[in-house]
């Protein structure tokens, strides 16, 4: 394999982000392969985007060694034409067009595109005319998506890219990003919407107070925890077959790690008892179970 076949995209060793005493970013080291989608995670003030505007090459590392595409992302020169942005708070110019905003994001990167795609991907090709001040919230979040993804760089960085939109922008923007992805292109996202994360990324770093929480794929991340299977049963109803819980409502609660084979056991169970397991559900561990860890093993 040649070496440019094995460098990470994205190559982060010990970084740390300092504001004058406070500590952002705690000695965070990670990786971002070529092709992945790599979701950075956090609770708020975690420090993603104080890491995130490091990667981009906005902000100067406090120490260690950020690489994108094996160079030092503050070489604008060297980066910026291969990489995409969508920062949280858009940087347009009032006064420019839609159409001028995007044009102006192929100059300055020095990518080639067809705008009337872009405006067409976002669903703004009958605003193409008006002043960006003009746009409504969720509209200029859309630009910021078309901006990002003009030429269809080799890396894009989505910093909460739907945030504010409508279910039917929302579908756009993901179907553009598979779209970058079969054509090979990395992808860093950062969202509170968890099921996004869930769905779509390869791997996932989970930020706490400066530092992973825990790092990997989402059946890496929800294995540590267990699954749940929740019901209620008829005062009559036998012993149960496996531990359970009551809950202060009188539903029963079963924790697993083996979710098929006990829920089949479960329902053998009823099944040949006759009992009726009212208002069942059965479900994996969620991401939103592994972020609320965070808290519990905080205080405990
Ligand atoms: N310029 C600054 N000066 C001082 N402190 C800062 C500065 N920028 C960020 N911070 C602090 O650093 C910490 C990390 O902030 P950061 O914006 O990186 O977090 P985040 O994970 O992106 O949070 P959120 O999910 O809430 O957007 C926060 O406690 C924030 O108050």
């Amino acid at each position: 394999m040649s070496s440019t076949a094995t460098t990470p995209v994205i190559d982060v060793e010990r970084l740390n982000v300092e504001y004058g005493d406070f500590h952002a970013v705690k000695d965070l080291s990670f990786q971002v392969q070529r092709g992945e989608l790599y979701a950075l995670l956090g609770t708020n003030g975690a420090g993603k985007t104080s890491a995130l505007e490091t990667v981009e090459g906005h902000r100067a590392a406090s120490s260690g060694t950020v690489r994108v595409f094996g160079q030092s992302p503050r070489d604008r020169a060297a980066v910026r034409p291969r990489t995409g942005i969508m920062l949280q708070e858009s940087g347009f110019s009032p006064d420019l067009t839609v159409a001028e905003s995007v044009r102006l994001i192929g100059r300055l990167t020095q990518r080639t595109d067809r705008v009337e795609r872009l405006l067409d991907i976002v669903d703004l090709t009958s605003k193409a005319g008006i002043k960006v001040s003009q746009l409504s919230g969720g509209e200029k979040r859309r630009l910021d998506f078309a901006t990002a993804v003009y030429g269809s760089p080799e890396l894009v960085f989505l910093d909460e890219p739907t945030t504010g939109l409508d279910i039917q922008s929302r579908d756009h923007l993901w179907h553009e990003v598979d779209r970058l992805r079969e054509d090979g292109s990395t992808i860093v996202l950062t969202t509170h919407y968890l099921e996004e994360a869930q769905q779509r990324a390869d791997r996932i770093g989970l930020m706490h107070r400066g530092v992973f929480h825990r790092e990997g794929t989402v059946s890496e991340l929800t294995r540590t925890l267990p699954a749940t299977v929740r019901f209620s049963l008829p005062s009559s109803a036998p012993d149960l077959p496996l531990p359970a819980t009551r809950e202060s409502d009188g539903t029963f609660l079963v924790e697993t790690t083996s979710l098929q084979k006990d829920l089949h056991v479960l329902l053998n169970w009823a099944q040949d008892r006759a009992v009726e397991l009212r208002e069942l559900q059965a479900g994996p561990t969620r991401l939103d179970d592994v972020f609320r860890s965070i808290g519990s093993e905080q205080n405990a």
